[in-house]
């Protein structure tokens, strides 16, 4: 935390590359980048433009090669990889675009799961609720799962009542900041549009700011701000050139 650059921004990026291993060239080649803290960002960008790269890079899930990347001012780079995992898990809730729930845990399990890895998550969840079931449930209807869901296994769940329970598991314990990549491609508009009625509203209930990449431009008016990453990375082929 005693980075002399520090600022006051949810995320910042400066001077950032990125070479995936074995790739001849970098997938992110950024200036700057900057989040706010409880802003809604909408990242867009055509395939390959390195978005999903973004994202890892903000979650410290890849470390790039140079440039700086702080989240709640903390510089990744500084931390040894397991306390960086450990920074990811206690301050980002990541909806991923297959979601990722595990099909042997019930509902209530799968949500709870980041208070698993974090004592944090665990303290805030449990302030929240009571207990840490109660934190879930009420995280669970606050999206619309109805109680007669909780108990089923994920795997008998619509797509659309998976991806809610992906976004109940990123919000428990109220991280500072929520990533999601794509969650809402296998979706009609109607239902992208109602599930992103909730995430932001329980975003702005938590007080985190909303990193949210998707292709479907006509969600992105719901957002503070659109980042068109083709245009800020400096490393983005468009695939066809590629
Ligand atoms: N694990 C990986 N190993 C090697 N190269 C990768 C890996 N993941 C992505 N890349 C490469 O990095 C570049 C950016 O990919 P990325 O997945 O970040 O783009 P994207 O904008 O998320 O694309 P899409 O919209 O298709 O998901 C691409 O050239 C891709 O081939």
């Amino acid at each position: 935390m005693n980075q002399p650059q520090q600022d006051s921004s949810a995320i910042s990026l400066r001077d950032l590359s990125f070479t995936w291993p074995g790739q001849p060239h970098p997938a992110l080649a950024l200036d700057e980048l900057r989040v706010a803290p409880r802003e809604h960002v909408f990242v867009s960008g055509p395939s390959g433009s390195g978005k999903s790269t973004l994202l890892a890079a903000i979650g410290g899930i890849v470390a790039p090669q140079s440039g700086s990347v702080e989240v709640l001012g903390q510089a990744l780079q500084d931390l040894p990889a397991a306390r960086r995992d450990r920074f990811r898990v206690d301050h980002i809730g990541f909806i991923f675009q297959q979601f990722n729930l595990l099909p042997y845990l019930s509902i209530t399990d799968n949500v709870l799961l980041p208070c698993q890895f974090s004592a944090l998550r665990r303290e805030r969840a449990l302030q929240q609720g009571g207990s840490l079931q109660q934190a879930a449930q009420s995280l669970l209807a606050a999206l619309d799962l109805a109680p007669s869901l909780w108990t089923r296994p994920v795997t008998q769940l619509s797509i659309g009542q998976q991806q809610r329970v992906a976004a109940a598991r990123a919000l428990i314990g109220r991280p500072e900041i929520i990533v999601a990549d794509e969650p809402t491609s296998a979706l009609d508009s109607n239902r992208q549009q109602a599930f992103l009625d909730l995430l932001q509203r329980e975003c702005d209930h938590g007080g985190a700011a909303l990193v949210f990449v998707s292709h479907d431009l006509r969600l992105a008016e719901r957002f503070h701000r659109r980042i068109a990453l083709e245009q800020i990375n400096r490393a983005a082929v468009p695939e066809e050139s590629a």
